[in-house]
């Protein structure tokens, strides 16, 4: 059984003259770590909130077909309790998904758990766990407002997963993070699918997508226009007409083929098969 199967999933906001989502029909299997990239506009975090069952119940008015099922069990089958245990879902803005009611991150992490009425010991451990899995001990005494962007957004991936769902929907976590702030995040990401995780992650960061993913769909308004391995999405120069950038080393192995008037079957797109490439490209030329 697939973790998480959309069925011809079209989608118009209520206001909306266009459809956002056309046919879009995919499936995504236990354990794997799909990477959803589009240009600006083109109906990620539409695809996001679909998944996680925000639309259509919460989009009055609003035109939707097709199904979406989690663990082969229709998602407007579950309650809301239910599929938070299933689904969980990391905004792209760490400053929404922050309770604003707990005084300490510690008892941020368990307002999930409280909600759902889980036993004291039961979610002191679930929350003690956590924050030692993601190494954040130094942040649980400290009040969530008083958190810089990153930390907030650790706590509110700690927040999430202490709920220990199967499905984790990712919409951009590190755009609004510096550097250090974006790595301490796909460090939580990278144990994440250490511990076998389903992640959709929506993520502009090309670079970062090409180190971690196993496959990437690349959408657009007329739906999806490739739903393929990571190697073979990232390499493809289709990117660059879709508002995506290809990984850096895609762009200098291209550039280099291009001076020296060469082809190659597939480009690089990370650091090891970068490596490999120009050792054996320089071994031909010398
Ligand atoms: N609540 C809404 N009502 C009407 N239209 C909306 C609503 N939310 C988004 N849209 C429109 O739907 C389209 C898709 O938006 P969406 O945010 O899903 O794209 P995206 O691919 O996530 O973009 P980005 O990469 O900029 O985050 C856009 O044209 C947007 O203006």
């Amino acid at each position: 059984m697939k973790a998480l199967e959309i069925r011809d999933v079209s989608f118009r906001y209520p206001i909306g003259k266009d459809f956002v989502l056309k046919n879009i029909s995919f499936c995504v299997d236990h354990g794997e770590f799909l990477a959803v990239v589009g240009a600006n506009g083109g109906g990620k975090t539409t695809l996001c909130n679909i998944l996680r069952g925000f639309i259509p119940e919460f989009q009055n008015g609003c035109d939707f077909s097709g199904e979406v099922l989690i663990n082969g069990r229709k998602i407007s089958d579950y309650s809301s309790g239910d599929l938070a245990r299933e689904v969980g879902f990391v905004f792209q803005n760490p400053f929404i998904q922050i309770s604003g009611v707990k005084k300490t991150v510690f008892e941020e992490i368990a307002f999930g758990l409280e909600n759902l009425g889980t036993p004291k010991e039961e979610m002191r451990k679930s929350v003690t766990d956590i924050i030692e899995l993601l190494r954040i001990g130094d942040l649980k005494d400290k009040h969530p407002a008083e958190l810089s962007g990153g930390q907030r957004q650790r706590v509110a991936l700690a927040s999430v997963l202490v709920m220990n769902p199967d499905i984790l929907i990712i919409d951009e976590p590190t755009s609004q993070l510096d550097p250090q702030g974006t790595q301490e995040i796909f460090d939580i990401i990278r144990i994440m699918k250490e511990q076998n995780k389903t992640i959709i992650l929506v993520e502009h960061k090309i670079d970062l997508i090409s180190e971690y993913a196993d496959r990437v769909i690349l959408l657009n308004d007329k739906g999806i226009l490739i739903d393929d391995t990571v190697d073979a999405v990232l390499s493809d120069k289709i990117l660059l007409n879709n508002g995506v950038p290809m990984p850096e080393i895609a762009e200098v192995a291209d550039m280099y083929l291009q001076l020296k008037e060469k082809k190659t079957d597939r480009l690089p797109v990370n650091m090891e098969q970068g490596i490999r490439f120009f050792r054996d490209s320089m071994g031909e030329v010398s």
